[in-house]
């Protein structure tokens, strides 16, 4: 479903961050990318959300090149990356209103998954490290089902820095139940994740 083909990515002025790189996750599949700070692991990301070039390889998406199609690409998944995304003016439940007009769904299902519902009417400015990294993730939890027309692929790039444990756990649930339904997890971490059965490929 996803595959990576020889890539190869070349940043700045160090040169090859990673190449010959290939790899295959299937439906419901997750993939663990981890390494040394400086690996590579926030650029394989980038490069598999389309945002960055390839300097070799390619990138596919049910056998088709992701290049071929970028709004497509886009459409099919969700990066949640270091940048939160977040207005700061809006409060948590407008933040994810926000959101939720572009993809569908409630905010209140969004609120639960995340345990925001008693932070709701806060503005985002006013929430801790690990309460806006929980909002961030929260999104996670709008739009369809990737069965039906959701987005079937999601890139994490640290998603528990910060986190308690019950908020780790909360997001297990929603990881486990994007892969139940057909999704795709790819998350770069240095922290152990909840992510069962998951393949590591190590920068
Ligand atoms: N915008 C940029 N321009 C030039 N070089 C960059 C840029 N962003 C990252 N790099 C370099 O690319 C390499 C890989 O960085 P990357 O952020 O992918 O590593 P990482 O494995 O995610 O690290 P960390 O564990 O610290 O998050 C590093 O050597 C970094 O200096």
């Amino acid at each position: 479903m996803l595959e990576a083909r020889e890539l190869a990515c070349v940043r700045g002025e160090r040169g090859a961050v990673f190449a010959g790189l290939s790899f295959r996750l299937e439906a419901g599949g997750a993939l663990l990318v981890t390494g040394p700070n400086g690996a590579g692991k926030s650029t394989l990301l980038r490069v598999l959300a389309g945002l960055l070039p390839a300097a070799a390889g390619q990138v596919l998406w049910r056998g088709e090149d992701i290049a071929a199609d970028r709004a497509a690409h886009a459409r099919r998944l969700r990066y949640v990356g270091h940048q939160d995304g977040l207005k700061p003016g809006l409060t948590v439940r407008e933040n994810l209103a926000f959101y939720a007009r572009l993809w569908g769904g409630g905010t209140a299902p969004a609120l639960e998954a995340m345990g925001l519902a008693p932070l709701a009417g806060l503005p985002a400015r006013m929430l801790s490290a690990g309460q806006r990294r929980r909002l961030a993730l929260a999104r996670l939890a709008l739009g369809a089902p990737p069965g039906a027309g959701g987005a079937a692929l999601w890139l994490l790039d640290e998603p528990t820095t910060g986190l308690d444990a019950a908020s780790v756990a909360r997001l297990a649930r929603l990881l486990e139940r994007h892969r139940a339904q057909g999704g795709l997890v790819v998350a770069a971490t240095h922290l152990p994740l909840p992510l069962p059965d998951a393949a590591e490929l190590r920068l």
